[in-house]
């Protein structure tokens, strides 16, 4: 079956990655392209992003877009992705999210929106980062003692949140597998006499810079040896060939929010 899939902030970086991997999937076809009102590509061609007119043109007509969808990939802002939540809500289009920035009132609206449709949501959708997931989660239980855990990640100058969402979920999964809580033992940059480190502490480090597509790094920190572990993304494809295999796993479930995990079919 052709799968009708909407892009949401088709002018954006991720966008037209998505628009571009649409395209080439022979199993999916363009069904509407979305952009902010006042956006100067409203009303163009959105195949012209990626040199190949397709006749639809860049709306900022949620509902209308919609009404012929099966799936809605988003990757803009919190703020729009819950706009769009609401009418996928209502219209019953599944939804994949790659947006982050989300407070956890938002995430909470998002999962009261999965038992209406289908949602995928990920702050990262390459595979190396969720199999780096798990990877973590080994390391962890085996480094629990003695070891100082850091994240550091590096994006573009045009990021405008940090951490980065994935650089969050790396904290996360960490402090889950300790058994320990994120909301209390992160520590966001240090400045000034910090006093000794707090050995229960996961600490965060954000550069930002040129084009840099995303590059995160765990470091296990203990005293005569470290370990490190990386993902560098070189290239945007690989976060919207996620999406779009995301995009075909809703195809199959009615309802649930999911995660990166489900769609590659890795243990929980
Ligand atoms: N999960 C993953 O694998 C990945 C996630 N991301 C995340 O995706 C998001 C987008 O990243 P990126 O493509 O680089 O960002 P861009 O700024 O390049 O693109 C965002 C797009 O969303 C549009 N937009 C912004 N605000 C609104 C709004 N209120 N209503 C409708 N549309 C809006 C923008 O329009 P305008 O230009 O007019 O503001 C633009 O077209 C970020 O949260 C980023 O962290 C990025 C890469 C991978
Ligand atoms: O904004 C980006 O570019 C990226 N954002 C995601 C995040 O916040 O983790 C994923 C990726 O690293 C690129």
């Amino acid at each position: 079956m052709t799968l009708r899939i909407a892009v949401a902030g088709a002018s954006g970086r991720m966008g037209r990655e998505l628009l571009l991997a649409v395209h080439n999937d022979e199993n999916a076809v363009l069904s509407a392209a979305l952009d902010r009102a006042g956006n100067d590509f409203i009303g163009q061609d959105a195949g012209m992003m990626i040199g190949a007119p397709n006749g639809i043109k860049i709306t900022d007509d949620i509902e209308s877009a919609l009404a012929n969808s099966d799936v809605l990939i988003d990757f803009t802002r919190p703020e729009a992705t819950l706009a769009h939540l609401a009418i996928c809500r209502k219209l019953g289009v599944k939804l994949v999210i790659g947006t982050t920035g989300f407070s956890d009132e938002q995430k909470a609206e998002i999962e009261a929106a999965s038992k209406e449709t289908a949602i995928m949501m990920a702050p990262n959708m390459s595979v190396g980062v969720n199999v780096l997931l798990k990877l973590l989660q080994q390391a962890a239980k085996a480094l629990d003692e003695g070891y100082d855990i850091e994240i550091v990640e590096m994006h573009h100058r045009y990021k405008v949140d940090a951490p980065s969402g994935t650089a969050l979920r790396l904290g996360e999964v960490i402090a889950d597998t300790l058994g320990r809580d994120l909301k209390t033992d992160a520590v966001y940059g240090r400045e000034g006499v910090t006093g000794e480190r707090d050995p229960k502490t996961i600490g965060f480090a954000t550069m930002r810079g040129g084009d840099v597509v995303g590059d995160h790094t765990v470091v296990f920190a203990g005293i005569g040896e470290r370990i490190e572990i990386s993902h560098k993304a070189s290239s945007r494809a690989t976060f919207a060939q996620g999406a779009l295999r995301a995009s075909h796993f809703l195809g199959n479930n009615k309802t649930g929010l999911f995660d990166m995990h489900d769609v590659l079919g890795m243990e929980k």
